[in-house]
């Protein structure tokens, strides 16, 4: 019979011990991403693709604006993202280039099919801590502020470091595009599409400005931040500059989106970007006039000048411009 001493013993439990830890290690490497990846790919199947609803919308408290970007940054790790990034891969193609529509200063946005055959636009934000509090305005905005004048949030990711926003796609791309068209491209927008934005643009403001308790203010108004849908419906977007601020309507912020707004109306008349009172009257697109239209075009001028009166106190509030916006569009349906 073999005898086998305690030195025998005691070599073969440590590399028995070692062997199982080896074995142990080496599922956990190839079993765990193998696992999560299973785990996403379901994520990917079963979920319902779908608008995100107010009541969805993380609860971002208003708090989290006066943090810093890496508290921030802690808060948005902790979320459940709505889409899973597996799925955001397979609709843009793996963020395949070919499908880049357009180039932001936070990110890259993607045009992208849904599995339920619906395109969004899908913008990826490039990777850095000072985005992040944009990445949280546009959903404390946005995903739970519904209106037909603001774009739609459809979702967001936040797997990783990744922070990626899906909003619902805008065929007719953004309105600065319509008067500064690259060359051979130029398309002329008619007189009532034009009052239909600057309506829809009014509408969407007056919302943000008067009806919650707290009132948004958006910074960033101009025509590079307004899409339109297939109907010309004006969205109004990027909200990644917005203040909160509790009561007053008459605040001198809010009178800057007035003043914002007022050059988008001028802009809208002269097919121009034009920010100078006295010289405005002389410039109105030359396409517009002589068509029936004159007066309702000299109306909007002046609802403009009030807008972009220098003294912020002169200036109308939203609501105001709003109402006599409305005013001149329902004379021209009665008009028809
Ligand atoms: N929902 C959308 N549907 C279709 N096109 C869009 C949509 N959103 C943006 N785009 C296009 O992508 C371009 C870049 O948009 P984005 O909002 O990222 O730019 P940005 O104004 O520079 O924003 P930021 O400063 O936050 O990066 C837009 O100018 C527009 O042409």
């Amino acid at each position: 019979m073999l005898n086998f001493g305690e030195s025998f013993w005691l070599a073969f439990a440590i590399g028995y011990v070692s062997s199982a830890i080896g074995v142990t290690v080496a599922l956990m490497c190839f079993w765990v991403p193998w696992a999560q990846l299973k785990k996403s790919k379901r994520n990917f199947t079963s979920s319902k693709i779908h608008a995100m609803d107010a009541n969805e919308a993380p609860k971002l408290p208003l708090s989290l604006l006066k943090k810093g970007n890496q508290q921030v940054s802690r808060v948005l790790d902790k979320l459940t993202s709505s889409m899973s990034f597996m799925e955001l891969c397979n609709a843009t193609d793996y963020f395949n280039v070919a499908n880049v529509i357009g180039t932001g200063k936070t990110g890259l946005l993607y045009k992208a099919k849904l599995s339920n055959g619906s395109h969004v636009a899908v913008k990826r934000l490039y990777e850095s801590k000072l985005f992040e509090t944009k990445f949280a305005l546009e959903i404390m905005i946005i995903g739970r502020f519904k209106h037909r004048n603001l774009i739609g949030l459809r979702g967001f990711c936040v797997e990783r470091k990744q922070r990626i926003l899906v909003y619902e796609f805008m065929p007719n791309g953004k309105l600065y595009d319509f008067f500064h068209p690259l060359q051979n491209e130029a398309f002329q927008l008619e007189w009532r599409i034009r009052l239909k934005v600057a309506l829809g643009l009014a509408r969407g403001l007056s919302g943000l400005h008067h009806s919650c308790n707290w009132q948004i203010i958006h910074l960033g108004i101009s025509s590079e931040h307004v899409l339109l849908d297939q109907n010309f419906e004006p969205k109004l977007s990027n909200f990644t500059s917005a203040k909160f601020l509790k009561g007053n309507c008459n605040s001198i912020l809010a009178k800057k989106d007035v003043y914002d707004f007022g050059v988008v109306l001028m802009e809208l008349i002269t097919g121009k970007k034009c920010t100078q009172t006295n010289r405005f009257s002389n410039i109105i697109d030359q396409s517009l006039l002589e068509k029936g239209f004159d007066e309702e075009i000299s109306y909007l001028v002046k609802v403009a000048i009030d807008c972009i009166q220098i003294s912020p106190q002169q200036r109308p509030s939203m609501l105001d411009v709003y109402k006599n916006i409305r005013r001149l569009w329902e004379g021209c349906e009665t008009d028809d």
